[in-house]
């Protein structure tokens, strides 16, 4: 990564649209991706605020998920992807060499479209996690985590007396909270979501709304979406992509109500995408 935080600065607080000062969790600065010789985002710079949701929009094959994808470093795991630029997490640079991306993605934990619990039980998919990073010695501690986890998530009530079931029995909607707690239980700082609710029927899709609003208050989310009226429902900040490039990122009502770009509010009233 070559490292290019002096060619924008940036202040490290942003002001939110409710006035309160806003710790920038995630910084990224002249972000670029390429798939082999196909370039898939160009020069992103973006403030991403902790304990907050934002909400990247665009029409489809903008770069959002590949935008996402190098908070956590997943792009790794793509043959031919390369990333350039800058992206740090509370001043960290998180492609510094001696990172665990591993580690990272403790850290900066992800959700995917369609719910991917682990053929284990209930129980097991969230314990997994902290047994790996070593975060309970004992059984009674784990049994804590597993269910601080699944309360956070809001699925405690449901499962309480089913934990040793398997994950792939609930329903997608439960899945998906499962895999919020898996997340979870790991002490995550982000939670990075890919469209989270595209599998999800209205019931589900407004539980799991209702979750993210509550996890806000501990965490920096970020969402990818392709509903309008779930960015303008969860999110305070939201990001316009198009064609690999961030138009527009800004405070949600703004950019609904009074974008600068007349790309962000053709698309917002549908004209394309
Ligand atoms: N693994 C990959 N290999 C090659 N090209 C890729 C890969 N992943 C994404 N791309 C390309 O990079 C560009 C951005 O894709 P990306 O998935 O980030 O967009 P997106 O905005 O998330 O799209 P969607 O809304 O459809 O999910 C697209 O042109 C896509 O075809």
């Amino acid at each position: 990564m070559t490292d290019n935080l002096s060619h924008a600065p940036a202040p490290a607080v942003t002001a939110a649209s409710s006035g309160r000062a806003q710790n920038v969790k995630i910084r990224a600065r002249g972000v670029n991706v390429f798939y082999g010789a196909k370039q898939a985002l160009f020069d992103v710079d973006m403030d991403i605020p902790d304990r907050t949701v934002t909400a990247f929009i665009g029409p489809s094959g903008c770069g959002k998920s590949t935008f996402l994808r190098c908070m956590n470093r997943m792009n790794d795991t793509i043959v031919g992807a390369r990333v350039e630029g800058a992206i740090t997490m509370d001043g960290e640079d998180l492609y510094a060499k001696g990172l665990d991306p591993v580690l990272l993605r403790a850290r900066v934990g992800m959700v995917f479209q369609k719910p991917n619990p682990f053929p284990k039980s209930i129980y097991e998919n969230v314990a997994y996690g902290p047994r790996i990073h070593g975060l309970a010695r004992t059984k009674a501690e784990m049994d804590h985590v597993v269910e601080t986890a699944l309360k956070k998530a809001g699925l405690w009530d449901e499962v309480a007396d089913r934990l040793s079931h398997p994950g792939t029995g609930l329903s997608g909607g439960q899945q998906q909270r499962l895999v919020i707690a898996r997340a979870i239980a790991v002490r995550p700082e982000v939670i990075l979501m890919d469209e989270p609710c595209s599998a999800l029927d209205p019931i589900a899709t407004a539980r799991i709304e209702e979750l993210i609003d509550e996890l806000r208050r501990d965490y920096c989310i970020v969402i990818v979406t392709h509903s309008m009226a779930q960015a303008a429902r969860v999110s305070q900040k939201t990001a316009f992509f198009h064609m690999g490039r961030v138009v527009e990122v800004g405070d949600t009502e703004t950019i609904f109500t009074n974008p600068r770009d007349t790309r962000t509010s053709d698309y917002i009233t549908g004209r394309f995408g």
